[in-house]
Parts: structure tokens; sequence; C-alpha cells
């Protein structure tokens, strides 16, 4: 029955927390204080203590208590026959672990935990590795930190733009770029060469260029050259790009080239923001706008461009074990036909696509800028949506898309939390 299978599609009553998993056991409540029959470590460490249970050790590390499952504590053992250092890779083979497997002695002294298995084997973890990397001290991080903004709060930070050589040149100039795209969604490059060669260079700095159906670096103006708006003079409202792809392109680098006329502004709008005050006003439409999934679709018949893409999932996509935003897939034009939930959830979704639909909108959350040929604009096309106005004349741009995971990957060989 659906009601019974989709159980989150009926718990959005005003007053509920956001997105709780239907597969958690209900009621699983606070983790209790460790009883008087645990065992504390040594003096020199009166902050640790554990407990053994049936199937789990429980672990109080500082304020963190740990709830480490026997199979997870095997499957993680960082000995030399069960992980390679060299290339972080795992050579246990997790199918060969009893699944009731129970240690046979387990021992702590100021820093590590020491298991010992029933075949002798003996495993050992720093506890400042197991704080980290647990379930309970994941829960209390974010992956990604980021200041979520309006246009005044992006205007008083004073973000500064990353001068092109410093950028190309420097790891201090590519690693400041990076960390405003990190905190913001946005960044830019100035003192570009305004040509599409030169806007590759910049691209290739960060990322491998993801090529798509529009190409791999894209030259574009009003000429209807393919068959979707952005190829006109006309104004296009707030909106993420490649919604009907699987996975939606991460990054979006814009350089305009030429413009003879008038209007064309580019219009900047932090769909996280707004998507985090929907959630603080009315959970349950950030949980529906969380869960229910949707197509978006792109269909394409001109001149010799024929396409047909299709792309499923919810508007609001977030990590189930901290329930952080990572991906919002919002573009009223290329939403398609909805015909994946009944209609009782479809009303309701509406008044959540309304609910953010209005917190996009509000005019406190546009960002206007002039794109000028010279100064490169990267947008995180998972995070912020963009927009122009409509405009006269001749307007060129240029550009290409990005993946994450490569954006991500340069962040983070720079030492920078991604
Ligand atoms: C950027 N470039 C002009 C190449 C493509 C534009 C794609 C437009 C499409 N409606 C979308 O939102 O995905
Ligand atoms: O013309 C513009 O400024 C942007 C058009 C657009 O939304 C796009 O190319 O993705
Ligand atoms: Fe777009």
């Amino acid at each position: 029955m659906w009601c019974q299978r989709l159980p989150w599609l009926l718990r959005g009553r005003r007053g509920s927390t956001g997105c709780r998993w239907p597969w958690l056991p209900r009621g699983s409540g606070p983790v209790l204080a460790v009883p008087a029959r645990c065992h504390p470590t040594a003096p020199a460490s009166p902050c640790c203590a554990w407990q053994l249970h049936r199937d789990h050790l429980e672990l109080r590390y500082g304020s963190t208590v740990m709830r480490l499952d026997f199979v997870w504590l095997r499957d993680h053992c960082r000995s030399a026959s069960c992980y390679n250092a060299k290339t972080n890779q795992r050579s246990l083979d997790t199918a060969s672990v009893d699944l009731a497997i129970q240690p046979q002695a387990v021992r702590v002294d100021e820093s590590t935990l020491f298991l010992t298995w029933p075949d002798g084997h003996v495993t050992r973890y720093g506890l400042q590795w197991l704080a980290r990397n647990s379930y309970e001290g994941q829960k209390q991080q974010v992956m990604h930190p980021r200041i979520l903004w309006n246009a005044q709060i992006y205007q008083q930070a004073q973000v500064p733009s990353i001068d092109c050589r410093s950028f190309l040149e420097t790891d201090e100039g590519l690693k400041e770029f990076l960390q405003n795209f990190l905190l913001y969604g946005i960044a830019f490059v100035e003192n570009v060469t305004p040509t599409k060669e030169d806007t590759e260079i910049l691209a290739k700095r960060i990322s491998i260029i993801r090529e798509t159906i529009y190409g791999r670096m894209w030259y574009f103006t009003s000429d209807f050259s393919r068959g979707d708006t952005a190829y006109t003079k006309l104004a296009l409202d707030r909106h993420t790009d490649t919604t009907y792809f699987q996975e939606p392109c991460g990054i979006q680098v814009f350089h305009c080239l030429k413009h003879e006329g008038t209007g064309g502004r580019t219009l900047l709008v932090d769909g996280f923001h707004a998507a985090e005050r929907v959630l603080r006003q009315a959970p349950e439409h950030f949980e529906l706008l969380a869960k229910v999934p949707l197509k978006h679709e792109y269909v394409e018949n001109v001149g010799g461009c024929h396409n047909h893409m299709i792309g499923v999932g919810p508007v609001l996509n977030v990590y189930p074990w901290n329930n952080e935003l990572y991906l919002i897939r919002y573009n009223n034009y290329d939403r398609a036909v909805i015909n994946t939930v009944p209609h009782d959830v479809v009303r309701r979704w509406y008044h959540a696509h309304r609910a953010l639909t209005a917190e996009l909108r509000r005019p406190d959350n546009e960002l206007w800028v002039k794109l000028k040929p010279g100064k490169v604009l990267f947008v995180d096309n998972w995070r912020v949506l963009h927009g122009r106005e409509a405009f006269t004349g001749y307007r060129q741009l240029c550009g290409c898309y990005l993946t994450q995971d490569d954006v991500l990957n340069t962040a983070r060989l720079l030492g920078l939390q991604a």
C-alpha cells in the first residue's frame, strides 16, 4: 500500500523536524550515559570509557559517544594485511568476515583502541581517527562549509575577483579563488583575454571540461541555432542548467565576449539560502522537495540538432545522515510532466514548490551583475541559480561546463575542505 511503503510522504505535519529516515528504528533515542560497570581507561585520559554490547562497542571519547559495530570494526582494520597504505585501498575481503564476529579481547590506552579477534588478528584504531570517522562524529560535521547569502550578505562580504595571472600562475591565487567558490558558490576571475581559447585555459586550471550536447567549449548568441530559449534575446528566469541530465553539470563558466546593446544583466540567486529558509519556515515543504522524484526533459529538433534527454531526481538533494544540501535541481522551463507521484502528493508538492519559488524570487535574494569581456564567472550549478535580463543588440557568450568531482578534487589537493 502506498502509505506504508512511503511513510515519509505522510509525515509532513507542521512541527515535524525535517527529514528522518524510515529505516532507522523508531525511538532509538539519545545514547545513554555509560553505566557504572564500564571500563575507564588509565587516569591519564579520563575522557575515554568503553563498554561491550552483544554486537557493538560503545566508546565515549571526549563528548562523543560512538557505537561501533563489530563487523565495521573488523572491516576497517588498518593493519598491513587488511589495508594497503600505499594505495589507500582495502585489501581485506569483507565477505570473508563472520557477520557474528566479536572481539576476544579489548583494551584502550590514552590514544588507541586495541581489538583482538578470534583468529588472533589484532586491530588498532587511533581514538581521534574513530572520533572523526564514526557515524556519530560525521553527523556533527558538515561536508561542505558554506556561507549562505542574499544580495546584501554577498555584497558586504566584498569577495574579491582573482587576477587571471595569479589564478593561472600561483597556488595562492588558485586557492583563494576556490575558497571563495566553495563558500559562496560563485567566483570571478578578472583581466582575462576575451577569447574562447583563454577561457578554456582558465577552466582547465581547475577541472576537466565536461563535454555535453552543447559541445566542449561553447559560444552562443541569440541566433536560435539551438532549440532553447538561451539562444534568443528573451529574459530567462532563475534556473539551474542541465536538470535533464541524470547528473546535472557541476559548474558553469560564463564569459561575455561582446555585447553591443542594452539589458542582458545576469541574475544570481543562492538556492541553498532559499531552501534553508523553507526548511526553517515549513520543514514539511522542504521534506517533500527533497523526497518527491521529478523528471526534467530536453527535447530538441532544430536544424540538425536532435536530442532527447531525461534526468530524474528531487528538487532538493541532501545527505541523509545530516540533512545537508548538496544539489538543487530547479528549472521550470525544462521540468517534464509530473507522473511520478499520485494526485494528493502532487498537490502538496505544488505548495512546497511555491514556497521555494517565493523565496527564490525575493528581491533581496537577487544578485544582479553585468558580465563584461575580461571577467569570467564560475557558477556552482548544483547550488546557485542563474538567469538573465532580456537584451537588445549583439551579445556573445562563451563558456563551458565543469564536473563537480574534479573541481572539488583540485580544492582538496590544495588543502581546502570540500
Ligand atoms: C549554456 N548553453 C547555452 C550552452 C546551454 C544552455 C542550456 C539551456 C537549457 N535550457 C538548460 O537550462 O539546461
Ligand atoms: O545568456 C545568459 O546570460 C545565460 C543564458 C543561460 O541561462 C545559459 O546559457 O545557461
Ligand atoms: Fe542557463
